[in-house]
């Protein structure tokens, strides 16, 4: 048998032969860089679970039986928690046993499943000989291709991803300073491929895993995070994502696609954002049965169980870092409200798809009215027809009611101006017993002139001949020819918002909208499409989705440290959003600004945010700030907005919007100072 001392040059562990020399490279290192797991053919009893330990843990270990006692001699490892993942020498990826896990403070900083080397091995085969993602994406039956993705898409979102993982500044000074361009790429529809494939691309652990497993111990798990200072926490469930159904612990892609924004778009510090996943298992069996997944492999938890798990979530991340800002993203809509109202009066948080999108397609309404000529206040004459009853839908129509109740129409008007059909079709009084709160509010009376119960969309545009037609189903291309013809006819300039994600799963795509409409619509989708065309004329293709929205109502919650994000402030978020349209794009039909604009917008957002949090007392940041606004007044600075010398927008600011552009991230290099352990901490 062979005798071995373990001997350590510099920070990385090395395993030396008796007289000193390194064993040979495959001898010496215990882990692969390599990590992740594959579709190797380990037999289901090797599988293991999540929460190894005893003899299952032992019978992991030995399960290849590596002849030589070799493996037996510890690598000696310095570091305790994110440094061990980092170290390619020591690193295991999702092979960590779960007692190494505890030792080194690893518990939360990979998904709950553990896979052996072999796996590992295999999939690193795979993908090397077969380029398995490359292959993926070249699928012609996979509807995301069909849709228009491409492997280049891909090849360019792992590209992005690369850099990120090895040097953050310069991939956002590459984000940032091409946002329109990359902005499909990390974001929607790409980012809803990295979801789909998050297990089996899974390389290098980002953000925090929290399970079902590890209930009763998120609090100390949290603080393996090895920040003490985190600004914003995104975090999903998996149940929903974007349109594509529940992936489980894969919806972590999601979490961290939308703080790649907060530090792009809204100059959130790329170390103080925390992306986080709730693992509390997948309906999809499909998922289940995928050995590459790796996340927990059990049904969901629901009901009060569930409940407990997100509550005891939430309190870890309150109690690691008391004045984080979380946001909840993607989860489905039995859960969604449900959990807003549960923590938004008590902890500083807000939900994206129901709060956000709701702001942006307000914004999108009050500028579509503008681009023809008509004040805001013209909301409450507006009747709108809506294609999905979920999370996201209700959330669009209970805030555009409050828009038009603030311009006058009292609640009852305002909320007959609203015909929304579900998978079932139009929603009536026929069905007020099935449904739930809100929905129930907007059923359509039956009787008389009224569309029957579960009538199409087709059926409902051509009665009602709505001014705006309202998409947030996830159900792909529903709205026929006929129906875009039918809200053409009705009025002259029809707004036109598929609003679901990713791409395929609009509701049209830009040019029916404009072949259909006659060039007459202005078309606003979810997912990016190009411009469209008409007769020789351009018919813009805008996007509306909630990124307008979700880093500027994050950045000016935290700067002016609300307590709470209170409807006023997503109000101010709607209309500051609104009114960043310049006059002459309004008049293309351009009704949000250009993605290039995106860090000035959501300044604007922020501070109108914070002027409102302000207002309504919420604000507990030092009144310092608001003494900017006040004194600018004195000098006669008053409301005008100033151009903010970036030179890259145009967008005009106030006193206020330099004081948060002076807060921003900015993805610069800047000097390193050396500042041993212990001093500084
Ligand atoms: N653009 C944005 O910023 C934004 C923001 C949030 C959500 N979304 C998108 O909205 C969609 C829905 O999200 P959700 O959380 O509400 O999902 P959900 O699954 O809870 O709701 C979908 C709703 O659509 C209904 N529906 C299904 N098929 C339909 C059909 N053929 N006709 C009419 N209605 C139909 C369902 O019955 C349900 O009421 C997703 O695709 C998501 O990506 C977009
Ligand atoms: O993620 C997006 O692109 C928007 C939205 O939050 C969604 O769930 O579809
Ligand atoms: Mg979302």
């Amino acid at each position: 048998m062979i005798r071995s001392c373990v001997g350590l040059l510099g920070r990385k562990a090395v395993r030396l032969s008796p007289v000193g020399a390194p064993f040979s490279p495959k001898t010496r290192v215990l882990a692969t860089a390599a990590s992740g797991s594959c579709k190797a053919g380990v037999a289901a009893t090797d599988r293991g679970t999540s929460t190894g330990g005893g003899d299952e843990e032992i019978r992991w270990r030995y399960h290849r039986g590596v002849p030589d006692r070799r493996q037996e001699l510890p690598t000696y490892v310095r570091d305790l928690g994110k440094p061990v993942l980092l170290d390619p020498l020591v690193n295991k990826g999702t092979a960590f046993l779960w007692s190494e896990r505890e030792r080194f403070h690893l518990r939360g900083l990979l998904p709950a499943r553990m896979v052996t080397m072999a796996e590992q091995e295999a999939k690193v085969l795979e993908e090397y000989r077969e380029g398995a993602w490359d292959k993926a994406a070249r699928d012609p039956n996979d509807e995301m291709v069909q849709a228009g993705l491409t492997p280049d898409n891909i090849r360019k979102w792992e590209y992005l991803k690369g850099i990120q993982g090895q040097n953050e500044t310069l991939f956002y000074s590459v984000l940032v300073n091409n946002f329109a361009e990359m902005a499909s790429v990390v974001y929607t529809p790409t980012v809803g491929w990295a979801c789909l494939n998050f297990s089996r691309m899974f390389r290098v652990a980002r953000g925090m895993y929290f399970s079902a497993k590890d209930r009763g111990h998120m609090v100390s798990i949290a603080y393996n995070w090895p920040s003490h200072e985190v600004d914003a926490i995104v975090v999903t469930d998996g149940s929903r994502i974007l349109g594509l159904g529940d992936l489980g612990m894969n919806g972590m892609g999601i979490s961290i696609g939308k703080l790649d924004l907060y530090v792009a778009a809204a100059g959130f510090h790329p170390a103080r954002v925390l992306p986080c996943v709730i693992d509390v298992g997948t309906n999809n069996k499909k998922l289940r049965e995928d050995k590459s997944y790796l996340g927990i492999n059990q049904e969901r938890l629901e009901g009060e169980e569930y409940l407990q798990v997100v509550d005891e979530f939430v309190a870890a991340a309150k109690a690691r870092w008391p004045k984080v800002l979380i946001q909840f993203e993607d989860f489905r809509t039995e859960y969604a409200s449900k959990l807003l109202e549960r923590y938004r009066y008590q902890h500083l948080c807000f939900n994206d798809d129901i709060q956000g999108t709701a702001a942006t397609a307000l914004a999108g309404i009050y500028a579509g009215l503008a681009a023809t000529g008509r004040p805001y206040s013209d909301i409450r004459h507006l009747r709108f027809v809506v294609c999905g009853a979920g999370s996201a839908g209700m959330g669009v129509v209970q805030w555009l009611c409050k828009a038009m109740e603030k311009h006058g129409a009292p609640a009852d008007e305002a909320a007959g101006n609203f015909w929304i059909l579900d998978a079932d079709g139009l929603i009536t009084d026929a069905r007020a017993s099935s449904v739930e709160e809100p929905t129930r509010r907007f059923a359509r009376p039956l009787g008389g002139e009224e569309l029957a119960d579960g009538a199409n969309v087709e059926q409902v545009v051509t009665k009602v001949r709505p001014e705006v037609l309202l998409g947030l189903s996830g159900a792909g291309r529903i709205w026929s020819p006929k129906t875009i013809e039918a809200l053409a006819e009705g009025t002259a300039r029809p707004l036109i918002f598929p609003m679901s994600n990713p791409s395929h799963k609009s509701e049209c795509s830009a040019e029916d909208a404009a072949t259909y409409a006659q060039g007459r619509g202005i078309f606003a989708s979810g997912s990016p499409f190009e411009d469209a065309s008409y007769g020789g004329k351009v018919i813009p293709s805008n996007q509306s989705n909630n990124l307008y929205v979700f880093p500027g109502l994050a950045l000016g919650a935290k700067l002016c440290q609300a307590k709470l994000v209170t409807d006023g402030m997503i109000m101010a978020a709607s209309e500051a959003l609104a009114g960043a349209n310049r006059a002459e794009d309004l008049a293309e039909g351009r009704i949000y600004p250009g993605l290039s604009d995106v860090r000035s917008i959501s300044v604007r957002v922020a501070s109108a945010v914070m002027r409102q949090a302000h207002k309504e007392g919420v604000a507990t940041a030092d009144s310092a700030i608001w003494a900017i606004e006040k004194d600018s007044r004195a000098f006669g600075d008053d409301d005008d907005h100033h151009d903010d010398g970036t030179g890259d927008s145009g967008l005009q600011h106030s006193p206020l919007d330099r004081y948060v552009m002076n807060k921003m991230y900015y993805p610069v290099y800047t000097p390193l100072a050396y500042v041993p352990r212990g001093v500084l901490e």
